[in-house]
């Protein structure tokens, strides 16, 4: 497709979509803003986008699509200021946060201009932020939702589906109430879970220093969510208020039910407590992406590791497979360690595992 595709907020999300885009319409114009001047710096210097605009103003009046991928609370009053500004005649304005039901009904105020608005949500992403992260193929395999009010002409789903082709997402549309009572479960809920867990281990270690450096393995991988951008997660929480305070309410019931398994000492129903907690983790899909991105890790028993390392790095090289993250766990110094390798997706995690057993009589496993 030609045409100019003006993007607000050049961060992760914003950046990871503007190389998708121009990826996929190689004559279409990326312009980008940015509160932040030294972001679009990046972004022209890093090629993410063609041009940077000092304005809002001036970089919507001539777009065709116009995507804000800025902090949720924010794209409301981006929203806001479009609905002042001459846009051009079909544009389709678009965004990328992960709350949708204050955002549709902000943009109540576009509709009433006859401006099209689409919400979206790209379900991919990370921890780190800023557009040094962006990547294009982030949303790769990973679900796009949609949740377009009823007004919305389906012709115009399809056009901005064909702008974001080269994501390779999976395009689905929900309401944004569906939308926000999902994304509730099981992305916005588990980083509250996630902070709650890393101020409890915080807390513990004004008893025992020995708490951060237990924590460095599996307790820092499950809490890997609580380093993400606290800007951008108090913003959805505060769209997602009431979603939210229903699952903490029930999850101050479920806690409640493990407290009285504990007092009673009753050790069939924790031993069901789990059980079904496995059964149910166990049955969902692995080759799925999820909102929260997996880790495609790959477990290798290494001895004397130094040596091994670059000898398992060199063959991955070799193969073209690349690697997001490496790093030991010293079970047992004296005799193995294990060296724990991420991928980007689990194609590659694939090819790894093959490419270290062809090579290697190491010992693998996905953990
Ligand atoms: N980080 C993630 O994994 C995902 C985030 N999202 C959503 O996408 C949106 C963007 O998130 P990220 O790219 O991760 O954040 P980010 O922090 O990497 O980028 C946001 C950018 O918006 C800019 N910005 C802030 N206020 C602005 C304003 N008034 N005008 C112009 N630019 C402004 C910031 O300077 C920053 O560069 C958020 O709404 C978030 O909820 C959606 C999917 C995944
Ligand atoms: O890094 C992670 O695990 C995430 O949770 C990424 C993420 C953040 C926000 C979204 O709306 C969707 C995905």
């Amino acid at each position: 497709m030609e045409g100019r595709v003006f993007v607000i907020g050049l961060g992760l999300i914003g950046g990871s979509l503007a190389l998708s885009i121009k990826a996929e319409h190689r004559k279409a114009i990326i312009i980008g803003y940015d509160i932040n001047e030294e972001q679009a710096r990046l972004a022209k210097m890093m090629g993410v986008i063609d041009e940077c605009t000092s304005s809002i103003e001036e970089g919507a009046k001539e777009a065709d699509l116009i995507i804000i991928s800025t902090p949720v609370t924010v794209a409301e009053g981006i929203i806001e200021l479009l609905a002042q500004i001459p846009l051009k005649c079909g544009v389709i304005v678009t965004d990328t946060g992960s709350t949708k039901t204050t955002i549709t009904e902000k943009a109540t105020c576009l509709y009433e201009k006859g401006v099209c608005f689409i919400g979206g949500h790209p379900m991919a992403g990370s921890h780190k932020s800023g557009i040094t992260a962006s990547k294009k193929i982030l949303f790769e395999n990973a679900f796009y939702l949609f949740t377009p009010t009823s007004a919305i002409e389906p012709e115009k789903i399809e056009v901005l589906k064909s702008w974001l082709k080269g994501t390779n997402a999976k395009f689905l549309t929900v309401s944004p109430e569906e939308h926000d009572y999902l994304t509730g479960v099981i992305s916005h809920f588990p980083h509250v879970i996630a902070a709650s867990l890393v101020h409890q281990a915080a807390a513990a270690e004004e008893r025992s220093s020995l708490v951060g450096r237990l924590a460095a393995g599996g307790f820092r991988d499950i809490t890997r969510i609580a380093s993400s951008s606290p800007t951008m997660w108090r913003d959805i929480l505060l769209h997602n208020r009431n979603v939210l305070l229903d699952l903490l309410l029930e999850w101050k019931d479920e806690m409640q039910r493990v407290i009285t398994l504990l007092e009673s000492n009753d050790g069939s129903g924790i031993f069901q407590y789990f059980d079904k907690a496995k059964k149910f983790r166990d049955g969902l899909p692995t080759k799925e992406k999820g909102a929260i991105p997996a880790f495609y890790d790959l477990f290798v028993d290494v001895p004397d590791y130094p040596g091994s390392i670059s000898e398992i790095t060199g063959y991955l090289a070799k193969e073209q497979i690349n690697i997001t993250n490496i790093r030991i766990l010293e079970t047992r110094e004296d005799v193995y360690g294990v060296l724990v390798i991420s991928f980007q997706n689990e194609d590659d995690r694939t090819r790894a595992d093959q490419c270290i057993q062809l090579y290697t009589s190491f010992e693998t496993s996905m953990g």
